[in-house]
C-alpha cells in the first residue's frame, strides 16, 4: 500500500508540511499547486526537498477549466497546460490531476471533452507525462465520476486515465458500486477524504468541512471496497480541505491521515476477503470489556483531600502496593468492584504527571481479551507505547499513550489479579468505608481543545470496537462545548469526549489549569440513585446544589409527579428521559481545578448522558468555582 497526501491538507510552509508528512510515514505528496506559487524555490528545489525526505511527488494539481471550451479558450487551455506540463517535468512528477470544468464558457459534450482529452494525451505522451481527469461534484456539466469515466474510456489514449475522489462520489450520493465496472488499470489515483453529513452546498462542504476517513459520516469503506474490487494497486492519496486543519498541529495531522488509510484498508481487508490488500497485518480491533481502574496521580496532601471525597461516595482504602506508595480503593466486589489507585511516588511518569497537571486522572485500565494484541493493533495504527520499568515481582502491563499524554493500561486475565499480586490488603476500617451502591463505571469523561476531539475519535474507534455517536452542542455560559461519545455497543466501556473552544468555559478553564487535557469527570453507575444518595449524604456527601428554577422546569417539561420531583430536589439530582428510558444524575461539588464526580442511574433503556441538564450543572458548578464577589486572581 503506498499512501500519499496532499500538502493542501496540512499546516504550515512547504518545508514544515514535507518534514510532518515524511515523519508520519507517507510515501508520497500530491503537490498543490498553491503551496508551490507561495514556496520561493524553483521547482527542481522543491522536487529535491520531497525526495530528500524520502516521498515521491505522486500528484500536480489541480488543473482547472480545461475540457470543453470554444476558441479561442481552448487554445489558451491548451498552451497553459503545457506550461504545467514544464513545471512538472521540474518537479519531477508525472502525472496531473484535471478537475472537471466548473466555467460557465464550457460546453458540455462527452464526445468533444473526450476529443480534447485525446489531445492532451498526445502531448502528455510525449513527454512521459499521464494526465488524470476528476468529476468535482459541482463541475459545470460533469460532476459524477461514471461521466468523467465515460469521457476518459471514449478519449481512449494510455496517458489519460480517471482519477477518483470519494468526497465527490459519497456527497452526491453515487452508488459505489458503479466504481466496480471500471478497470483498476485506468484509475490513475484515488483520493480520499471523509466528512460530516451537513447540509449546505457542495462546493463549501467540500473545501471547508473534509476530514480524515474514519472521522466523518461519509460511507468511506464502502468507496474504498468498491475501488479494492477493480484491481486498483495505486497511491491512496489523502485529501483533506479543513479549516481547522489548516491552522493545526502539521505532525499530529499528518499522524492522524496515516492512521485513518492504515485502518481503512484494514476494515476493508477484513470485509473483501477474496481481494488481496497490501496492508501490514495487524490484530483485529479489539473488543473492550469495561473499565478495570482509575488512577490518579497526587501529592500526599491531595491524596488524602481525595481519599476523603472518595469515602463519602462508599470507597474504602482496599489495599497498598507492595513497593510503592500506591492505594487501592474500591467499592464492591474485586470481581465486579469499581477500582480507584491514587499514585503519591515521587518518581517516574505518575509524579512527572502531577508535576505538569497537578491532581489528576492521569491513567485508565481497560479490560480486553488480550492486552500484548491490543496494544500490537495500536502500534500498527500509530499510537505511542507506554513502557516503565517493574520492580521485581511485579507485571508487565501493556499500555499506550492516549489524551492529553496520559496512559491506558491494557488488562487481561495474566494481568487481572495485579491486585493479589502486587498489593497488600490493608486493615478494614467499617465505620468509613461502607458502600453506597455504586456498582460500576458508567463514563469516564475526557477534555480537550476542540481542535484535538477527531484526532481521539479516531483514535478510539481506530483500535478499538468502539462507535461514536453524533456530536452534540453544550452550552456553557462561557462558550460552547462540543461532545461526542465513544462507546462499545454493549455499553461496558463509554469514554465522553469533551472539546472546549475557549478558556471561559468549566471545561475551557479545566484544560487551562491541569496544564492540557485529562479526564474531567467520572461517573459511576448505580441501580438505586435515592438510596446511593441518602447513603452518601450520611457518609457527609456535598451534592452540587442545583438551581430550584430547574425543578420548576422539570416539572412542565416532563410532568413528574410531586413526590418524585420533591425526591429530585431533595438529592440535587438531575433527570432526563428518552425513548428508551430515564436518566437520574448527581454531581459531586469540584475537586481542585474542575474535576469532578458524578453518579447516575439509567433506567430501561436510556442511552444518553444528559446532555440538556449539562448548562444547569455548569452553571451551579461555576457558581461553586467562582463565587460571586471573589473574583479568582
Ligand atoms: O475544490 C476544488 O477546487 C478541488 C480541486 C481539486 C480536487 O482534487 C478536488 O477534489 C477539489
Ligand atoms: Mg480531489
Amino acid at each position: 500500500m503506498k499512501t500519499s497526501i496532499a500538502t493542501v491538507s496540512i499546516s504550515g510552509d512547504l518545508r514544515e508540511k514535507l518534514a510532518a508528512i515524511a515523519a508520519a510515514g507517507f510515501d508520497g505528496v500530491e503537490i498543490f499547486e498553491q503551496d508551490f506559487l507561495a514556496f520561493d524555490g524553483t521547482p527542481a528545489e522543491v522536487g529535491r526537498m520531497v525526495r530528500d525526505h524520502g516521498l515521491a511527488i505522486t500528484l500536480f494539481q489541480p488543473f482547472r477549466d480545461f475540457e470543453g471550451l470554444p476558441e479561442p479558450q481552448r487554445s489558451r487551455a491548451f498552451d497553459r497546460a503545457e506550461r504545467k506540463f514544464d513545471l512538472m517535468q521540474e518537479l519531477g512528477t508525472d502525472l496531473m490531476l484535471v478537475c472537471s470544468n466548473v466555467s460557465p464558457a464550457a460546453l458540455g459534450g462527452i464526445d468533444r471533452a473526450a476529443a480534447d482529452f485525446r489531445e492532451l494525451g498526445e502531448r502528455a505522451g510525449k513527454r512521459g507525462l499521464r494526465v488524470g481527469y476528476e468529476a468535482l461534484a459541482w463541475g459545470r456539466h460533469i460532476g459524477d465520476h461514471r461521466d468523467a469515466w465515460e469521457i476518459v474510456r471514449r478519449a481512449d489514449h494510455p496517458a489519460i486515465g480517471l482519477i477518483l475522489d470519494s468526497f465527490h462520489t459519497l456527497a452526491r450520493g453515487i452508488d459505489v458500486d458503479t466504481i466496480r465496472a471500471i478497470p483498476g488499470d485506468r484509475i490513475f489515483i484515488v483520493q480520499l477524504a471523509d466528512a460530516p453529513k451537513m447540509t449546505m452546498d457542495l462546493l463549501s462542504w467540500s473545501r471547508h468541512y473534509r476530514n480524515m476517513p474514519g472521522q466523518g459520516d461519509l460511507p468511506v469503506v464502502d468507496f474504498m471496497r468498491a475501488v479494492a474490487a477493480t484491481g486498483y494497486v495505486g497511491p491512496l492519496s489523502l485529501e483533506i480541505f479543513n479549516d481547522q486543519f489548516r491552522g493545526g498541529s502539521p505532525r499530529s495531522i499528518a499522524v492522524d491521515g496515516r492512521r485513518s488509510l492504515v485502518n481503512l484498508m484494514d476494515q476493508v481487508r477484513r470485509s473483501e476477503p477474496a481481494i488481496a490488500i497490501d496492508v501490514p497485518a495487524m490484530p483485529e480491533p479489539v473488543r473492550v470489556e469495561g473499565v478495570a481502574f482509575v488512577e490518579f496521580a497526587a501529592n500526599e496532601e491531595e491524596a488524602g483531600a481525595l481519599g476523603s471525597l472518595l469515602m463519602t461516595m462508599g470507597f474504602a482504602p482496599h489495599a497498598r502496593h507492595r513497593n510503592k506508595e500506591v492505594v487501592l480503593w474500591r467499592q464492591g466486589t474485586a470481581d465486579d468492584g469499581i477500582n480507584i489507585v491514587i499514585n503519591t511516588e515521587h518518581e517516574g511518569f505518575a509524579h512527572s504527571s502531577y508535576l505538569v497537571h497537578g491532581t489528576n486522572a492521569y491513567a485508565f485500565g481497560i479490560k480486553v481479551g488480550d492486552a500484548d494484541a491490543t496494544v500490537a493493533r495500536a502500534r500498527a495504527l500509530g499510537a505511542e507505547p507506554f513502557e516503565q520499568k517493574h520492580g521485581p515481582g511485579e507485571l508487565a502491563i501493556p499500555a499506550i499513550r492516549g489524551v492529553g499524554g496520559g496512559v491506558i493500561y491494557f488488562i487481561d486475565d495474566r494481568t487481572n489479579h495485579v491486585w493479589d499480586i502486587e498489593f497488600e490488603p490493608l486493615p478494614q476500617a467499617p465505620q468509613t468505608g461502607q458502600a453506597v451502591g455504586l456498582v460500576g463505571i458508567d463514563h469516564v469523561a475526557q477534555t480537550m481543545n476542540y481542535e484535538e476531539m477527531l484526532t481521539w475519535i479516531l483514535f478510539y474507534t481506530a483500535i478499538f470496537r468502539m462507535e461514536k455517536s453524533p456530536m452534540v452542542d453544550v452550552v456553557d455560559p462561557g462558550g460552547l462545548v462540543r461532545s461526542q461519545v465513544v462507546a462499545s455497543t454493549d455499553g461496558a466501556v463509554r469514554l465522553t469526549l469533551n472539546g472546549a473552544e475557549n478558556h471561559k468555559t468549566l471545561a475551557g478553564h479545566f484544560i487551562a489549569e491541569s496544564f492540557g487535557s485529562s479526564v474531567q469527570h467520572l461517573a459511576f453507575r448505580t441501580d438505586d440513585i435515592f438510596a446511593s444518595a441518602a447513603a452518601m449524604a450520611e457518609r457527609g456527601f456535598r451534592a452540587l446544589e442545583i438551581s430550584p428554577n430547574y425543578y420548576d422546569d422539570l416539572a412542565a417539561r416532563f410532568g413528574i409527579q410531586p413526590e418524585l420531583l420533591d425526591q429530585l430536589r431533595t438529592h440535587n439530582i438531575l433527570y432526563d428521559r428518552d425513548d428508551g428510558g430515564e436518566y437520574f444524575q448527581v454531581y459531586s461539588t469540584n475537586y481542585s481545578e474542575g474535576f469532578f464526580f458524578e453518579i447516575v442511574e439509567r433506567r430501561g433503556g436510556y442511552r444518553g448522558y444528559g446532555a440538556a441538564n449539562a448548562p444547569f450543572r455548569i452553571a451551579a458548578q461555576k457558581r461553586q468555582l467562582r463565587p460571586p464577589g471573589l473574583p479568582r486572581s
